[in-house]
């Protein structure tokens, strides 16, 4: 009875039917990929069930030989891709195959440019998965039993890929899942045997199980030399078409360089190639086989520290878990790849994961392997490594905060731009800088501002430059963050040249000295009478040897918060205790000369608050007021063209 089958026509989610019109568009020069991700799906799916038989050993009995089979018929104009693994319910198949968990998905889909040769690349970092079936079959039908269900309980899903799928209960003898794709009528090349099977040894060879295609069955001969007839009854046998053998299992040398990077695409759902993977088995105390790859691009949220990452984890060649986080720090977040263990239990939970002694030393381990790969390609291919750092620097940089313990390496990673030559790209290393440090410096300067303009215009670096000292310039929201917790390379200390003193005196013979001291006595009255004015905003206001051409500008104690953090985290909503900066002034400017001189106090007051205020501007900070600050200027400017 119709009614029995509990038939109901669903519609996909709006962000399905985007990805879907996108796909079909921009793979449509790479669709032989389809084949990959199925088959890559039916695998995670057996894995699932293998794992489930750790406890429940019933599930595999009925059907023990895990094994995916790709079938065809040229007639019926199909592909079937038949697996025995965990299969779907009724719930699971609604809900996997017509929507996508993933967050985020919807904002990503927004940015795509309409542009297909780009968009296909994004649309591959995100995975293309089961939807890539519609790129070759105009309806797709999907037969699936849950491990454990009984033979009526599987259900049949069936669509077209246009925005509705139904559903309905079905009778299904074998557990797992079996989906047909009916090919679209240009697609039909799919149907053909030895197209499959190389697309298979292509695309899936690393694939641990078997991938199954019917032999081809050659008629016997009689003795005349004709072929004698074959017997229809004969059930079909099946071969596997690819070696079937965990790929990290197998020795460094005895795996393709194309293997790798397939078996990448695998573990990652990326749809690009790896920039670099490490593969390596460890023997001793512990034993375990990690296969570590970076991916080339970033993900669309890796800005987010809680976005999904981590390993896929395998304890004796038995899959356990996905994204397996414990194994590496939050900043290696982007890191994809394999980690198989002799010493874990089969029945390991998250929480073991966090508090086990294993874990922490295969962490401490494998996040040592990630530095000196990326070590060992900054060293030797300095462009690949330029192309890394472009997309995931950012999250290097939460590096030395995350692990006080591998500060050094991960100092010697980061790369920045410098007054070396003003560009905003992150080009040189700290190791770089100092080997261009003339002497007299021995200090690595650095400058923090809300933008790269801000950083490179500023005041504080006039008398740096002019020293020819290099400075760093920095504008990264995490760049003051990261700041806060290094405190040398290479023996040579960091200093904020916005921070406290800079001991950058030319000339340190005593009569500079006195000199100096001369100059601040006549200074004085002045500096008074300025400070009289700004007592509010700042602590005092000082004579400086900053600044060559500019009159003024804002300087901070040596242990106080920069004025960018303090903006950032007063945006954020902290309460923060007061505190101010001093006002530095170059006594050798026009306007402090002319100040010096002024018996108009309401001149003087403008011109002391002019200074402040344009000392604010430069430095990137807003002005409280800015109102008053035009209504002063225009004044000035006024009594100018009298
Ligand atoms: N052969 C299968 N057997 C059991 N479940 C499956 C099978 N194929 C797909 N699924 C389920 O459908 C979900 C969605 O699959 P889909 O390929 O779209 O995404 P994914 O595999 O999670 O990630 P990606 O999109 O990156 O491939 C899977 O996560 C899985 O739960």
């Amino acid at each position: 009875m119709a009614t029995d089958t509990q038939k109901e026509t669903l519609g996909f989610q709006t962000e399905v039917k985007q990805l879907l019109h996108l796909m079909i568009h921009s793979l449509y020069s790479n669709k032989e990929i389809f084949l990959r991700e199925l088959i890559s799906n039916s695998s995670d799916a057996v894995d699932k069930l293998r794992f489930e038989a750790v406890s429940n050993a019933d599930l595999l009995a009925q059907d023990p030989n895990l094994r995916i089979r790709v079938e065809f018929d040229k007639e019926a104009k199909t592909i079937v891709i038949d697996d025995n693994g965990i299969g779907m319910t009724r719930e699971d198949a609604i809900a996997n195959l017509g929507t996508i968990a993933k967050s985020g998905t919807a904002s990503f889909l927004e940015k795509l440019s309409g542009d297909e040769k780009k968009d296909s690349q994004l649309i591959g970092q995100f995975g293309v998965g089961f939807y890539s079936a519609f790129i070759v079959a105009d309806s797709v039908a999907v037969e699936t039993r849950y491990a454990g269900a009984a033979t009526n309980e599987a259900v049949r899903w069936v669509s077209d890929g246009s925005g509705e799928f139904t559903i309905e209960n079905i009778e299904k003898e074998t557990r797992g899942t079996r989906i047909t794709l009916h090919l679209k009528a240009e697609e039909l090349e799919f149907a053909e045997n030895h197209r499959l099977r190389t697309l298979i040894t292509k695309y899936s060879d690393h694939i641990s199980i078997p991938v199954e295609m019917e032999k081809v069955v050659y008629p016997e001969m009689d003795e005349e030399g004709n072929p004698k007839p074959v017997d229809e009854n004969k059930a079909p046998e099946f071969e596997a078409v690819n070696s079937a053998k965990a790929l990290w299992t197998r020795g460094r040398n005895d795996v393709t360089e194309e293997e790798y990077k397939e078996f990448y695409k695998h573990v990652s759902h990326d749809f690009q190639d790896p920039l670099k993977w490490s593969h390596n088995k460890v023997e001793g105390k512990l034993e375990y086989t990690s296969l570590l790859y970076i991916p080339s691009k970033a993900p669309y949220d890796l800005w987010n520290r809680d976005m999904q990452r981590g390993l896929k984890l395998y304890v004796q060649r038995v899959f356990i878990m996905d994204e397996a986080e414990a194994f590496l720090p939050p900043y290696m977040r982007f890191v994809k790849g394999v980690v198989d263990s002799n010493d874990l239990s089969l029945n390991v939970s998250r929480e073991i994961l966090q508090n086990d002694s294993a874990v922490d030393s295969m962490r401490s381990a494998l996040t040592k392997r990630v530095l000196d790969m990326l070590t060992k390609m900054s060293k030797n291919e300095p462009e690949q490594y330029q192309a890394f750092w472009d997309e995931f620097g950012n999250v290097i940089k939460e590096g030395p905060a995350d692990d006080m313990g591998n500060k050094d390496k991960i100092a010697g990673l980061l790369r920045f731009s410098t007054t070396k030559d003003d560009a905003p790209e992150q080009t040189h290393s700290l190791a770089n800088y100092i080997e261009r440090m003339p002497e007299g410096q021995d200090k690595i300067y650095y400058i923090y501002a809300e933008n790269h303009n801000t950083a490179k215009n500023s005041p504080h670096l006039e008398i740096l430059r002019k020293k020819g000292f290099e400075v760093l310039l920095l504008s990264d929201r995490i760049d003051e963050w990261m700041m806060s917790s290094l405190q040398e390379f290479d023996g040579k200390s960091f200093q904020d040249v916005t921070k406290g003193k800079l001991d950058l005196e030319e000339d340190s013979s005593e009569e500079a000295k006195k000199a100096k001291e001369e100059q601040a006595e006549k200074m004085k009255p002045l500096l008074d009478r300025m400070t009289e004015v700004l007592k509010e905003k700042v602590t005092a206001v000082k004579t400086t040897d900053r600044l060559t051409s500019s009159p003024a500008c804002l300087v901070v104690g040596e242990y106080d918060m920069g004025l960018q953090m303090r903006r950032l985290l007063e945006q954020a909503g902290q309460q923060l205790p007061e505190s101010k900066p001093s006002l530095e002034i170059n006594p050798e400017h026009p306007i402090v000369v002319k100040m010096d001189v002024e018996s108009d106090e309401e001149r003087f007051t403008d011109m002391a608050w002019l200074l402040f205020e344009q000392a604010t501007l430069s430095e990137g900070g807003q002005l409280e007021d800015p109102a008053t600050f035009v209504s002063r200027m225009n004044k000035l400017i006024v009594q100018l063209s009298q």
